[in-house]
């Protein structure tokens, strides 16, 4: 937990999730509680089968909690309309361990693409302050399969950043990546997120990954711990 100024971009109190029917149902996530303020960066560790995708999830608006309250930027997600949560994901930022690039746009188009959904008319500072710097100006006409695995994930940093989201989530991004491609790929989105002040979460079994980030806290028995 963290005490600072403002009011915090995320706040999760007393989250409760269940999971599997009948005698297999199970409590995953229990009085899960926590604060994330402005620009601060947080890695969740844990064991297989804690819940950190689970959480990550509940965070994106892609699950609800069974009880329990999730803030972002002081909105209440569980107030929210399919339609309305629909458009939330659209305002955050998303990176996953298969990068889900779509195959037939060019990583110039993939690049753009939230941008454009999210209304953004700021094509020129994306390719500029998060094309060039995550090395991609010489790619923008290549596409998908036609990059390796860490140009693949530089695609998709550049993709959750570019329409500018306040909350940036992060489940296992160098998952799929060498150890070099890791390191390289994790200190550009820390940079790039601290830069423009975005408030990053990122879940990893990486300790050089969760290193890379201002906090770790450990999800055990469905509670976040130091
Ligand atoms: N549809 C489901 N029905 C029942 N249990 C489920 C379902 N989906 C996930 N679970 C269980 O929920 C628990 C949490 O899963 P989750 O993917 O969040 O764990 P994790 O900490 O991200 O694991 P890993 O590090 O292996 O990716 C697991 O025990 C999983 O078996």
């Amino acid at each position: 937990m963290e005490s600072g100024l403002g009011a915090p971009v995320l706040e999760i109190q007393g989250i409760n999730l269940f999971r599997g029917e009948g005698r297999q149902r199970r409590q995953i996530l229990s009085d899960c509680q926590l604060q994330l303020h402005s620009g601060r960066q947080l890695a969740i560790m844990g064991d297989s089968g804690a819940g950190k995708s689970t959480l990550l999830h509940l965070i994106a608006g892609l699950e609800r909690p069974d009880s329990g309250s999730l803030k972002v930027a002081g909105q209440p997600l569980e107030g929210l309309s399919e339609a309305e949560l629909s458009q939330y994901r659209k305002s955050i930022g998303l990176v996953f361990q298969q990068f889900n690039l779509l195959p037939t746009l060019s990583v110039r188009d993939n690049i753009l693409f939230q941008h454009r959904l999210n209304c953004c008319n700021d094509e020129t500072w994306v390719l500029n302050e998060l094309a060039a710097p995550l090395g991609l100006t010489e790619l923008l006409d290549y596409y998908p399969d036609q990059l390796s695995g860490g140009e693949q994930q530089r695609v998709a940093i550049a993709r959750a950043l570019a329409h500018r989201p306040k909350l940036v989530l992060a489940d296992e991004p160098t998952g799929n990546l060498d150890e070099g491609n890791s390191a390289e790929v994790m200190a550009l989105l820390a940079k790039l997120s601290k830069q423009f002040e975005q408030t990053l979460v990122v879940v990893t079994h990486s300790p050089k990954v969760a290193e890379a980030m201002d906090q770790c806290l450990f999800l055990r028995q469905g509670k976040l711990h130091d």
